[in-house]
């Protein structure tokens, strides 16, 4: 039997719909939230990523900030349009888009961002809650993994979860998030150190991959009737994506997300709940004076 797809485009227009109401609300207490994005240099595929997040805001009534800087743009540079939206009041929230170009150190930027204003859940800060278990924004790619899965009706709760990859925007805070007590995974964090990948693999309920490694979980890897998530992004010579998953994995998984139309537009929906709730919050600190 051939898996069922998680429907990353179905359930982020659900989210969206839902957000376009509590923008609403939020602008009837005089509150516009408004996304600050910074994009250096010209990766199409970067370049397309932003340009989504900016015709989302626009769906769901939420102000744009667009900042953009060349290839060649040094740190300082980079880190004046940082300081500039931490200083913008139209700008609720941002994101710095990575990866910035080689030679850039990407953990200073990130650093000085305000955390009060840090739409990813990347900065140091945010990161630092959820180890600690306190309130704040969370990544977008790994908790939009939990709610395509929630919405799906796949148990999260005691399952058996191997993230395979250690990436900064995924790989990482995924089993921090997976781990918390309101979603109970248990987690195994596979990398390119794994000694027998396939032997983890195959324990696995919900298998996500995150390694950028083309066609790297086979069937065979698989257990029958797991929910695999791919999420990994390669490029063929014609310059389409290329997953991490092998398309025989839908012939033995029970889920699968899809790559693309899965994990991605999750990311996107994730971001924007990112911002309208750092905007709630800052309207309930408004009202109370
Ligand atoms: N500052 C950040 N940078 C990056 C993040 C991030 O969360 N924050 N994640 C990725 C890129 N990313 C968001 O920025 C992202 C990736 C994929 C998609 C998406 O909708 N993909 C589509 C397919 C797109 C295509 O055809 O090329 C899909 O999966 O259906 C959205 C956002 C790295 N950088």
């Amino acid at each position: 039997m051939t898996a069922q797809i998680l429907d990353g485009k179905a359930t982020a227009a659900a989210i969206k719909s839902d957000l376009t109401a509590r923008v609403a609300a939020l602008k009837e207490r005089g509150v516009t939230p408004g996304l600050g994005t910074l994009l250096v240099g010209d990766d199409p595929g970067s370049r397309w990523y932003v340009n989504g997040k900016h015709r989302d805001c626009a769906q769901v009534g939420i102000a744009s900030i667009q900042r953009e800087l060349p290839g060649t743009a040094s740190q300082e540079e980079i880190e004046a349009v940082v300081r500039e939206l931490n200083e913008n009041p139209e700008c609720t929230g941002y994101i710095v888009q990575l990866p910035l170009p080689k030679g850039i150190d990407a953990n200073r930027v990130l650093e000085l961002m305000d955390p009060a204003k840090d739409a990813d859940g990347l900065h140091p800060v945010s990161l630092g809650r959820l180890v600690l278990g306190i309130e704040g924004p969370l990544p977008c790619t790994p908790y939009g993994i939990v709610q395509l899965l929630r919405h799906h009706g796949v148990e999260i709760k005691g399952a058996n979860v191997v993230v395979v990859g250690r990436g900064i925007t995924i790989g990482r805070p995924m089993p921090l998030v997976l781990t918390r007590k309101s979603e109970n995974a248990t987690v195994t964090q596979c990398h390119t150190g794994t000694r027998d990948l396939s032997a983890h693999l195959r324990q696995a309920d919900i298998v996500v991959a995150a390694a950028g490694v083309p066609h790297l979980i086979k069937p065979e890897d698989v257990k029958p009737g797991a929910a695999v998530l791919d999420v990994g992004v390669s490029r063929d010579e014609h310059g389409k994506i290329v997953g991490d998953v092998h398309p025989g994995v839908a012939e033995v998984a029970g889920w699968v997300a899809p790559n693309p139309g899965g994990v991605g537009p999750m990311t996107r929906a994730q971001l924007l709940v990112n911002v309208v709730e750092a905007a709630e919050r800052a309207a309930a600190d408004l009202s109370e004076g």
